[in-house]
């Protein structure tokens, strides 16, 4: 019994000689939340689309659950139990959300018809499973961008899929749906089920996934836990470059440390905010207050007069 649910071995895919994939490796076990995160041209699409069946690889092999497969369409994908929530997409906006939900696979009665009684209380069961509030028999294309996509990705998970892959699943979401998305994903987990998570967000990675592989250029650089892996490391990794480090500077600066910029109560134009700031090496500060309390006229005022200290 193999401990990986999908793999991918060695898998090359070139574009017109543009190495998309170069003898990638990837692979992702039972209830895993695996990132997988690069630049932009790193080849994560293109990986997404090989693992769901859109493209079939130049070279390498696909395993599900340790048995080799070849797929050749999306839809060998999805019976081998590989779901891909892309948006809404395969949604159909003028049906209702359980159809929706269940589209294809309704639950039948006597001569074939659609039993609608059955089809919306499963329905609702699953949108209430997912902590989702909504009325099932709604119009999909009725509800808000983020909702649509919590569907497409409940009917993914539903559909019996073993392993999930959701592209960029929060670009839509408002942020109480992203809660419901992150309840969604722990829960899918928890049912053992593998999701393979392409994010740019790196706050939410750090939330919600176990493991992570980066590409760069095409080729795995990276992939291993993730709560180990410094923030930094994981963006110099994606970067392809060492980021450039700034030294942290203590929190109260001791008299060695000179600041840049010094200002002690400017004024600008009769206006005295009653202010004073120093502005050290590598800080970026924030300038807060609410609407009217003088922010502008501050920032104005600091390099004018004042005392500005500047050291070389
Ligand atoms: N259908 C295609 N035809 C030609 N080149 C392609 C095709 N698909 C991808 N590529 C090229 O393969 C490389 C990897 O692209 P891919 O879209 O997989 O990267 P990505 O990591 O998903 O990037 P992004 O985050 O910008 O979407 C890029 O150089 C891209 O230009």
């Amino acid at each position: 019994m193999s401990s990986t649910v999908l793999q991918a071995d060695g898998v090359l895919k070139t574009f017109s000689g543009v190495r998309a994939l170069d003898h990638v490796s990837f692979a992702v076990g039972p209830g895993e939340v695996h990132a997988l995160v690069g630049g932009s041209g790193a080849g994560k699409s293109t990986l997404v689309k090989v693992l769901s069946g859109v493209y079939r690889p130049d070279r390498g092999e696909l395993r599900v659950g340790g048995e080799r497969v070849r797929f050749g369409s999306p839809a060998e994908a999805r019976r081998a139990g590989i779901a891909t929530v892309h948006q809404e997409g395969n949604l159909v906006p003028l049906m209702s959300v359980a159809r929706n939900l269940f589209l294809g696979r309704e639950p039948r009665g006597r001569f074939g018809l659609i039993d609608f009684a059955r089809l919306h209380a499963e329905a609702d069961q699953i949108v209430r499973s997912y902590g989702m509030p909504l009325d099932v028999r709604r119009p999909l294309g009725s509800l808000s961008p983020g909702t649509r996509q919590l569907v497409a990705m409940a009917r993914a998970a539903w559909a019996d899929a073993r392993v999930v892959i959701m592209d960029e699943p929060t670009s839509a979401l408002e942020p109480g749906e992203m809660e419901t998305l992150f309840r969604a994903v722990a829960r899918l987990r928890a049912q053992g089920r593998s999701i393979i998570y392409v994010s740019h967000r790196l706050e939410e990675l750090y939330r919600v996934c176990d493991t992570v592989t980066v590409l760069h250029e095409g080729k795995v650089v990276h992939t291993g836990g993730l709560a180990g892996l410094d923030r930094v490391r994981l963006v110099s990794l994606m970067l392809g470059r060492p980021l450039h480090q700034h030294r942290p500077l203590p929190e109260e600066p001791g008299p060695a440390v000179l600041p840049l910029l010094e200002a002690t109560g400017p004024t600008r134009q009769n206006v005295r905010p009653d202010v004073s700031s120093a502005l050290h090496e590598g800080q970026v500060p924030g300038l807060g207050g609410l609407l009217g309390a003088r922010r502008g006229e501050t920032a104005r005022a600091m390099p004018v007069v004042g005392m500005p200290l500047l050291r070389k």
